[in-house]
């Protein structure tokens, strides 16, 4: 079974590896300096620097060498997926696509399965999510996936296709959860860099954590999403791990604000749109969520840290 990954980032890069170590994986990207430097020198200098990439995996910028692929995973990030599904929709209206991006469509609030399902909807859209970060991915290191898709046999199909001794994929049917699971706990994780930043220490991350991790439910809840798929790997595993490593870059850019220092523009942070997809969403169904909110106000430099923190602290006292 030949498996395609379309995004040659970092997550792209790193499944391409993991899943060239079982069959030919074929990668593509829209860069062909990306694709030649990873043909003669067998790595992805700019996205995935020290990995060695495995013989099995190869690069392309010809997205017609897709066709020939069961299995096509699409790994960019989340506000340019409905771009790429809408560029090569002849090629991939009636395939096997799973989603690999964790966050929500800024314009519409949709997560990744559900842009596929509106966007292409003669194919099956799963989506593959839950605590990973893709140089331990690419390095073989043990990681446990949630794939979801709402089609029960034909997610079977693909935990199978898409598990390695390494990576050991549950599958559920709850898309909804999943992808909300993956996008939240980013904002959550902007809001735990900020304090860890500021200096205000691991209680306040463990409240916010634990605090967003209720936002979390009660958007899920209003979703219809079932709450012990957040309590699996895609919510409460990937909170947990992007809300204490600096590894994750939506953390990173918390701990720069929290901080006061500058950050790289030009670095992936799913949690900054989707801070303010959600707390549009929330304001428009009703549903509490302050830290969210308190995420939006200081990306847009609404508020202060300290204002934020101290307004989280004197809301009305309540049962937990
Ligand atoms: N990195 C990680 O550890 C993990 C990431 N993810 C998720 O994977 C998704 C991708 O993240 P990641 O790979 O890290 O991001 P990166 O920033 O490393 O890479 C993004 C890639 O997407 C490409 N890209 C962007 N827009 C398009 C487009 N319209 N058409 C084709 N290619 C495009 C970029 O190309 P170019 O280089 O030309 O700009 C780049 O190769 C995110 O949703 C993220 O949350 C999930 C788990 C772990
Ligand atoms: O999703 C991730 C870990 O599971 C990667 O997190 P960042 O996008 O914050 O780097």
């Amino acid at each position: 079974m030949t498996v395609a990954v379309a995004g040659s980032g970092a997550f792209g890069t790193a499944m391409a590896a993991a899943l060239a170590r079982k069959g030919p994986v074929i990668l593509w990207s829209r860069s062909a300096d990306q694709v030649a430097d990873i043909q003669a020198n067998r790595c992805n200098s700019a996205r995935l620097p020290g990995i060695d990439l495995p013989e099995g995996l190869s690069a392309t910028a010809d997205f017609a060498a897709l066709r020939t692929a069961e299995v096509i995973l699409l790994a960019v990030p989340m506000q340019q997926l409905r771009h790429l599904l809408t560029q090569h929709g002849d090629l991939l209206m009636d395939r096997r696509l799973v989603a690999c991006c964790k966050g929500i469509e800024l314009n519409t609030g949709l997560g990744p399965v559900a842009v596929i399902a509106e966007t292409l909807p003669a194919a099956t859209a799963a989506l593959l999510t839950g605590p990973s970060f893709a140089a331990e991915i690419a390095r073989g290191l043990p990681t446990a996936l949630t794939l979801a898709c709402a089609d029960a046999d034909a997610g079977e199909m693909l935990q199978q296709q898409l598990s390695t001794p390494s990576l050991r994929l549950y599958r559920t049917t709850d898309t909804t959860g999943a992808e909300l699971g993956g996008a939240l706990k980013n904002v959550i994780a902007i809001a735990c860099g900020a304090v860890i930043g500021a200096g205000l220490g691991n209680s306040a991350r463990a409240a916010l954590m634990t605090r967003g991790y209720a936002e979390m439910l009660r958007m899920a809840a209003a979703l219809g999403a079932r709450p012990d798929t957040l309590a699996g790997l895609s919510g409460f595993g990937d909170l947990t791990l992007t809300c204490t490593s600096e590894q994750s870059r939506n953390y990173r850019l918390g701990l720069s604000i929290g901080r006061g220092d500058d950050f790289d523009p030009s670095i992936t942070v799913e949690g900054a749109a989707t801070a303010r997809a959600v707390a549009a969403s929330a304001q428009a169904r009703g549903i509490d969520m302050p830290i969210t909110k308190s995420v939006v106000a200081l990306l847009d430099k609404k508020q202060t840290l300290t204002e934020l923190v101290s307004q989280l602290l004197t809301r009305s006292l309540k049962e937990e």
